[in-house]
């Protein structure tokens, strides 16, 4: 039997609803999760009772009725519960081993705090929580170039005035240790090369403009290469993206999101991929958000979401979960 991937419906207002079909070009079996009420008109889908059978063509929809039908680019209150309820639901499924990944379409954070008092500032975190509070990181990996980016911010969803405080050595060695071990798990990267970037500009130029990376992250890299991990920096982020620099390491870990996110998003808009390390499952997302400028006009570039399916397929497959 084959375990399909869930891709999970996401904001029901955004462009998740009408990427859902152009899904079906990844050649992958996958199960979308939400209300069928907000798929776009004319769209070829069929209801699915369970995951065991797949329809012919078309796109398989596992209903879950939301409180309100969706208007392209107006957020609706209503159906923050919904979009939350999605996600809680499609990882019930692949806990049980019915699903072997999820895939999620893009929420709008604020939106979920506002409409449903959502306590997370993202999915990233919110799939830890149930997960069981596993330790994770956020990837996101270009598909398309050569060498490919993957970049892995040590601080996630929070104020850049925040990261100071939050970037201690506790989260830096966390997000270089779930880094390491999915590189090798997922990856396939048996000997995983890292770089870390600075915190400062110019890596703190010796303490001269910033004192973070000789207090502590030159110490923190230290040991961790001791233990025989392959770890360059701390690399002043703004000469450690260009296509050299890529070439000697497999995945940079970040001191904050942006640092992180802009040479990949980049690089690669339309191929990149956001993938969660260190759940028990595996999970995928396009790059992009929730596009309310552009909802329902028919224009979304499906590509980040198709490389995002057709990544959470792959996974599963190199963790045994696909059939
Ligand atoms: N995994 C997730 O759930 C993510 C959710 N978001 C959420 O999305 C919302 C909007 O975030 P923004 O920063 O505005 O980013 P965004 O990615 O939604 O939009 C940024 C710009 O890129 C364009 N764009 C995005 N995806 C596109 C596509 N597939 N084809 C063509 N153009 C595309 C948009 O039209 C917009 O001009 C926020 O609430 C944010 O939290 C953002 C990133 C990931
Ligand atoms: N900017 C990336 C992003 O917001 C993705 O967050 P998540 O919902 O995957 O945690």
């Amino acid at each position: 039997m084959t375990r399909p991937i869930i891709v999970t419906c996401g904001e029901p207002a955004g462009i998740g609803p009408e990427l859902a079909p152009r899904l079906l070009d990844a050649g992958v079996p996958f199960v979308w999760l939400g209300d069928p009420r907000h798929l776009q008109g004319g769209t070829d889908w069929t209801e699915i009772e369970t995951l065991d059978t797949l329809p012919d063509q078309g796109l398989a929809v596992l209903r879950h009725d939301f409180a309100a039908p969706a208007m392209p680019g107006r957020i609706d209150p209503a159906n923050a519960a919904g979009v939350i309820d999605v996600i809680e639901r499609a990882v019930s499924l692949v806990m049980d081993g019915q699903a072997s990944g999820i895939c999620t379409m893009p929420i709008n954070k604020k939106a979920l705090k506002d409409g449903a008092g959502f306590g997370f500032p993202g999915h990233t975190e919110f799939l830890a929580h149930l997960a069981g509070n596993a330790t994770v990181a956020m990837m996101l990996a270009s598909t398309t170039v050569d060498p490919p980016c993957r970049v892995v911010p040590a601080t996630i969803h929070i104020a850049i005035s925040d990261v100071p405080d939050a970037l201690t050595p506790d989260a830096l060695e966390s997000a270089i240790r779930v880094t390491h071990d999915a590189l090798i798990r997922d990856f396939g990267i048996s000997a995983p090369r890292l770089a870390v970037a600075g915190l400062n500009p110019h890596a703190g130029e010796g303490g001269a403009m910033g004192v973070e990376e000789v207090d502590w992250i030159n110490a923190l890299l230290d040991r961790l290469r001791d233990e025989g991990m392959r770890i360059s920096g701390p690399l002043p982020a703004d000469t450690m993206f260009h296509a050299p620099a890529r070439a000697r390491y497999d995945a940079a870990i970040c001191a904050y999101h942006d640092q992180a996110l802009i040479p990949v998003k980049t690089l690669d808009f339309a191929g990149g991929v956001n993938v969660t390390l260190g759940l028990p499952f595996i999970r995928t997302s396009p790059d992009h958000g929730t596009a309310l400028d552009i909802a329902g006009k028919g224009i979304a570039d499906p590509d980040s979401a198709i490389a995002a399916l057709r990544m959470a397929w792959q996974l599963a497959q190199s963790r045994g979960r696909g059939a």
